[in-house]
């Protein structure tokens, strides 16, 4: 086994390793831009707003007053112009009759007999208030969220130059593993084919359900390798990252011609993580055995593989300011689970998932130090978890 490398590097490296391999930006429909970052700037197509729009009910006036009542301005049409002395109701998104000198709100409008009078004010929204045709509205590099997607199709677009969501899959491993009812008789349940593909989802890949238990030989490694890598981007294996009896995993990667990115990452827990690339630039992510290695593996290597991948920035952590002392783990990092307000949390061992189901992350003790109560330290963040 090669040394390993620091928790910090690792997250660099994997980030690295997908932005190198990102694909080639392409036109991609809204719902697959989403998650990726944009690979040209957003530019308006129209004015924006493309026309003088009402932000209010009532009524459209020209010239002095009172003003004859005559027709109506609605959302969605091209209004008659308004000569002088006239006044037609419009609604908010209107576009505003040409003459218009000013709207009077409903509620502060008086009507009778086919006149109405009240106060006047300019209450629309100027053709290009907000963009001008052709202006730029965000950078290159920006990541597509939500408001993105509404700006844009605002804006007039209906696609995104960004790079398409990769594709993940999980396989899971190990002879142990039941896929339904209850552990037992030296057999237990599989939590991370549940639970992983979930992760893949919220860091931006298209993940479906998860393939095994496969079984601990070394030929149905390789073939459940194969199968996966076959239609996927990303392969994150689970288990038999050690070399233990039955852990197949290295002696797989070599069969396959895969080569390691990186090889055990200087962390605790979650040490025997590793990443590896095949020579078509297909990734396997190797996520220890123990879930909650399995999740820090998620957060070291795989969510910042997937945000290079998708052309993103490496997700920056988070703070988290200690309710209490947490110590160190010697020359690694210390990967704690902490709550919200900064408290440890109980059942926090590599092989529970009773802690992390209650954790905002974990907060981050780096090599060689401690962190003492009132302390801000680094929160590296779950995937789908938004506490
Ligand atoms: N001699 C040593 N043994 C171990 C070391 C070590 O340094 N020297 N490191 C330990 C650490 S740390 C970890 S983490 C595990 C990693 O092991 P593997 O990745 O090879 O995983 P397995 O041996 O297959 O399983 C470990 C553990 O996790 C359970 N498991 C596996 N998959 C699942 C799943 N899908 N759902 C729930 N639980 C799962 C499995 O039953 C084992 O209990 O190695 C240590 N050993
Ligand atoms: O580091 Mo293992 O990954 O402690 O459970």
């Amino acid at each position: 086994m090669t040394d390993p490398i620091a928790w910090d590097q690792a997250r660099e490296t994997a980030w690295a390793a997908g932005y190198d391999a990102k694909p080639a930006p392409s036109e991609l429909p809204f719902a697959e831009a989403a998650g990726s970052a944009l690979a040209a700037p957003l530019v308006a197509v129209s004015d924006l707003p493309a026309f003088p729009t009402s932000a209010v009910d009532g009524w459209a006036v020209a010239g002095p007053g009172p003003w004859r009542i005559g027709g109506k301005a609605l959302a969605g049409h091209v209004p008659d112009a308004l000569g002088a002395g006239a006044a037609v109701k419009i609604a908010t998104g209107a576009q505003v009759p040409e003459g218009t000198d000013g709207i009077i709100r409903l509620e502060h409008a008086e009507v009778a007999d086919g006149v109405v009078a009240g106060p006047v004010a300019r209450e629309w929204r100027e053709a290009g208030e907000e963009a001008r045709h052709g202006e730029e509205l965000l950078p290159a590099g920006t990541p597509v969220t939500p408001p993105v997607i509404g700006l844009a199709a605002a804006a007039g677009h209906l696609t995104l130059p960004a790079h398409g969501r990769p594709k993940a899959r999980v396989v899971v491993f190990g002879d142990e593993l039941l896929t339904s009812g209850v552990s037992g008789k030296g057999r237990i349940r599989d939590a991370l084919g549940p639970m992983v593909p979930h992760m893949l989802t919220a860091a931006g890949a298209d993940a479906g359900p998860s393939l095994g238990p496969v079984e601990d030989t070394l030929e149905a490694h390789v073939a459940a390798l194969r199968e996966a890598l076959a239609d996927a981007d990303l392969v994150c294996t689970t288990g038999g990252t050690m070399v233990g009896p039955v852990d197949h995993l290295h002696a797989a990667l070599a069969e396959i011609g895969a080569e390691y990115v990186l090889n055990t990452v200087a962390v605790r827990p979650g040490f025997p993580m590793l990443l590896a690339r095949t020579a078509d630039g297909k990734f396997v992510a190797g996520l220890p055995g123990n879930p909650q290695s399995a999740v820090i593996a998620v957060v070291t290597v795989v969510a910042p593989l997937l945000a290079g991948l998708r052309g993103l920035p490496l997700p920056p952590l988070r703070t988290v300011e200690l309710a209490e002392d947490v110590p160190g783990r010697g020359s690694f990092t210390h990967l704690a689970l902490v709550d919200p307000a900064g408290r440890r949390l109980a059942h926090h061992g590599s092989a529970m998932l009773r802690g992390l189901a209650s954790a905002a992350g974990f907060a981050v003790v780096p090599p060689g130090s401690e962190a003492a109560a009132g302390r801000s330290v680094g929160l590296a963040t779950v995937p789908g978890v938004w506490q």
